[in-house]
């Protein structure tokens, strides 16, 4: 028989019951225990649409708290020691320490900055391969044991059991978990780990199977990582220790094809093994040719990491020859884990009509499963009419006048070869803007947006119900903005911002803007722990119909006599965190982007704004997770932000900004990008990062990050002193800006004043110390 199944699904709810419960037990409102239904609850109504959609197994071990990743540090006892956890706290207070660190906060309701008080630092984020949601990074180093803690996953597993659900546990492979983590001791190869975490997931696989679990799936998405050889030699031994638990493992890999590794991982003896279609559909001949008859073939036919309906006769067409050649053993699923989806986009009440039936969130990505399971196991005239229904679906998308706008493609093709490049090299733009601004040494900024208080919040749900008419939302808005540049005014802060506090996200905020953008009412992805986004849905040819930022922009200059920096948020960012078309190459998609960023910048730029930042902390994101592909992205990819940055003039002073990401690995072409200014986030390497940019003279501005926004904590001016002072050895003072990370949207703003001021207070120091000659004691 053909199965379907889901690698993983969605599980913060379709109104965020998730994130609300969460937050509500952060600020003490609810105990555990009521989370902790919530919890369930949601995922029994998963399970509950797995099995009502007709899907073989429901998937449990998906579920979490906060993140998967966190999930396994605790499933197999490596909570790093650094937490000093003494076993009086429950397994739950001890998950959110690890996610969320311990703010030492004192009266005032911000922590001082003692030193001490960084011991409690949270796990790291890091992004989840290509995606924006973020994982928690494990800690491992020599000391790192494993003690399985099973009850959890052993709860949830008898749970579903006792639902009368068959179950299919989703765990992360010892592998891949693994190189997940990071090692602080320089030369300890975590590989070394793997002896000593062989045996808990070998005890874990056989309490599945005692607790009448049928399957574990077990995820290796490294295998589409180009993956030294140590670790390619692992996998043979890991899955001969893993297959001795006697329960059916299916493997499971996404994202990436497998190339070099494709032979390797369909010999491992495994029961089967879990393909990504859409990502590597081209590898599907030969892993059929490769895999051994008696394993299972699982196709990830569905798109886990998009929104459109599946052409279903395309994906037919692809499954039946599989079909006929390997009987009962050939599975369907999505991609990947459907937690990159929203839970449904078909009765969403903010979505576009039209657009609505081309849309398949994750509920409708299943039921498209079962029909392709039909039409394979029973012939397509059992599902005749879902079929026609989804061909209506596709054709009407294929041909809606809505998609395209011949005059963007025009415009494309005429653009000047120079489009690209600014009109001088960069010393002579450094002296215009020097002359027009005449900024101090050690120039103090910040990265963009203010706290989004609750305020600014129930104002925005309130305009959007149409309770707030639209003067008096503007005027609320430009009450923030008032604040903010006093607040800036009051710190010293020389090119100061209007904080965004208009913008419900940076990316969605222009999706709601532009042709070609639909957004949804409910459409939400997490992006870690409670923090969720609504990635709007790029369908169409892209047009700015009229200037997105530039009244609030010139609003807030009409503020202050300081130079007011406007806020874009760039092409690549805008396409990474959008959902987009898949009928045209991304690259193209990019540079349509490209152009309405800068017919925006140049709008900005005659409306008087002289100095424009376009973010981009996605660029190193969207880089393709096989080397091979690097350059290929780079290229298009830098050359749609110089389009949207490159429209102004030498004395406009362009800034870009990049956070969360390991940038070492692309730094010539991120001085390619030719920013006047770029910040970026260094405080969590300790500056390190700098090393790369003064290792090859990086020629424009840098504002290294001083500090971290992720956390309440408010660094003390001798620590901004000393991140700077260390910058400094490898970047020249006249280069160097002072500046947070990131964006301050998620802090509150005690803290957020208290941490400016000892940041303006640290630049002032160091312009002291240069006026001086070097460094005063
Ligand atoms: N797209 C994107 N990806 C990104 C980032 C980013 O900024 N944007 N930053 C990085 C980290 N990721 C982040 C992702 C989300 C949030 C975040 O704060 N998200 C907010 C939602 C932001 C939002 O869309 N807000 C809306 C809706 C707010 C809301 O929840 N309103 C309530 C009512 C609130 C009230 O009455 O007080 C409602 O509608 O029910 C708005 O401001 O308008 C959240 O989860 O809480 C922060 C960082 C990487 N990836
Ligand atoms: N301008 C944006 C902000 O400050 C940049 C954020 S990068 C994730 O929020
Ligand atoms: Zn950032």
């Amino acid at each position: 028989m053909i199965k379907t199944h889901t690698l993983g699904y969605p599980r913060i709810g379709l109104q965020r019951e998730l994130k609300f419960a969460l937050e509500r037990h952060w600020r003490g409102e609810i105990d555990a225990a009521a989370l902790e239904e919530t919890g369930a609850a949601l995922h029994e109504r998963h399970w509950a649409e797995q099995a009502d959609a007709g899907l073989d197994f429901v998937t449990v071990g998906d579920f979490a708290f906060y993140d998967h990743v966190a999930n396994h540090i605790q499933l197999f006892g490596c909570e790093p020691a650094r937490f000093g956890f003494d076993g009086r706290e429950t397994a739950l207070a001890r998950y959110f320490t690890l996610a969320r660190g311990v703010a030492h906060e004192h009266a005032d309701g911000i922590c001082c900055g003692n030193a001490q008080h960084a011991g409690t630092a949270a796990l790291e984020m890091t992004k989840w391969f290509d995606t924006n949601y973020h994982y928690l990074v494990p800690e491992f180093d020599t000391a790192t044991r494993f003690a399985l803690a099973s009850e959890r996953l052993l709860g949830e597993v008898a749970q579903a059991r006792s639902l009368g659900h068959r179950v299919k546990v989703a765990l992360i492979g010892p592998l891949s978990f693994l190189w997940l983590g990071k090692t602080r001791d320089a030369g300890f190869d975590k590989l070394e780990l793997l002896d000593a975490l062989l045996p808990a997931y070998v005890q874990l696989l056989a309490q599945l199977k005692a607790a009448g679990a049928e399957w574990a799936q077990v995820d290796e998405p490294i295998l589409g990582l180009n993956l030294p050889g140590a670790w390619i030699l692992a996998f043979e031994r890991t899955y001969q220790t893993l297959n001795t638990a006697q329960l059916p493992l299916l493997l499971a890999t996404y994202f990436s094809p497998l190339e070099e590794n494709l032979s390797m991982a369909c010999k491992l003896p495994v029961a089967g093994l879990h393909v990504d279609a859409v990502r590597a559909g081209h590898e599907l001949q030969s892993i059929a040719d490769w895999l051994p008859a008696h394993k299972v073939l699982s196709v990830g036919i569905v798109d886990g990491r998009n929104i459109w309906r599946t052409d279903l006769d395309a994906a037919l067409a692809r499954l039946l020859p599989l079909a006929q050649r390997r009987g009962g053993d050939l599975w369907l699923a999505p991609s990947c884990s459907l937690l990159h989806v929203p839970l449904s986009l078909r009765e969403d009440g903010a979505m576009d009509l039209e657009l609505r039936g081309w849309l398949a969130g994750a509920r409708e990505k299943l039921d498209e499963l079962q029909v392709l399971r039909r039409a394979l196991a029973e012939g397509e005239g059992s599902v005749w009419l879902e079929l026609r229904e989804a061909r209506a679906a596709c054709e009407a998308r294929r041909t809606s006048t809505r998609v395209r706008r011949p005059e963007v493609a025009a415009r494309l093709a005429a653009l000047s070869p120079n489009a690209d490049r600014r009109a001088s090299p960069y010393p002579e733009r450094r002296a215009a803007q020097q002359e027009r601004f005449n900024l101090p040494l050690y120039p103090t900024t910040t990265i963009g947006s203010f706290p989004q208080t609750a305020a600014i919040r129930a104002a925005r749900a309130a305009h959007k119900r149409g309770e707030l008419a639209q003067p008096e939302y503007e005027a609320a808005m430009r009450r923030e903005i008032d604040h903010a540049v006093a607040e800036q005014e009051a710190l010293g802060i020389d090119v100061p911002v209007h904080g965004e506090a208009e913008r419900n996200d940076m990316v969605e905020y222009f999706g709601e803007q532009l042709d070609g953008f639909a957004f949804s009412a409910n459409g939400w992805v997490q992006s870690y722990g409670s923090r969720c986004v609504k990635p709007p849905v790029l369908f169409g040819d892209v047009a700015r119909p009229a200037p997105m930022t530039v009244a609030w922009s010139a609003y807030a200059q009409s503020r202050t006599a300081r130079p007011m920096k406007g806020m874009l948020t760039g092409p690549v960012t805008i396409l990474q965190w959008s959902f987009v078309r898949d009928d045209q190459p991304r690259s193209a998609t990019a540079l349509q982007i490209a152009l309405a960023i800068r017919d925006e910048a140049i709008d900005l730029e005659a409306a008087g704004i002289g100095i424009i930042q376009i973010d981009e902390p996605a660029l190193r994101e969207g880089l393709p997770l096989r080397r091979a592909a690097w350059d290929g992205y780079l290229d298009w990819a830098t050359r749609a932000f110089r389009i949207a940055a490159c429209g102004v003039q030498d004395r406009t002073q362009l800034h870009t900004h990049m956070c969360y990401a390991e940038f070492n690995d692309i730094l010539p072409q991120i001085a390619a990008l030719d920013a006047d200014v770029i910040t970026i986030e260094t405080s969590r390497s300790d500056m390190e990062l700098l090393r790369g940019f003064g290792s090859f003279a990086y020629p424009n501005a840098i504002g290294p990050g001083v500090y971290d926004i992720h956390s309440p904590r408010v660094p003390s001016a001798d620590d901004i002193l000393r991140l700077m002072r260390k910058a400094a050895e490898v970047i020249a003072p006249e280069q160097l800006w002072v500046n947070p990370d990131c964006g301050l949207k998620t802090r509150a703003w005690p803290e957020t004043r208290a941490a400016l001021a000892n940041m303006v207070q640290a630049a002032r120091l160091l312009r002291r110390e240069s006026a001086l000659g070097g460094q005063a004691a």
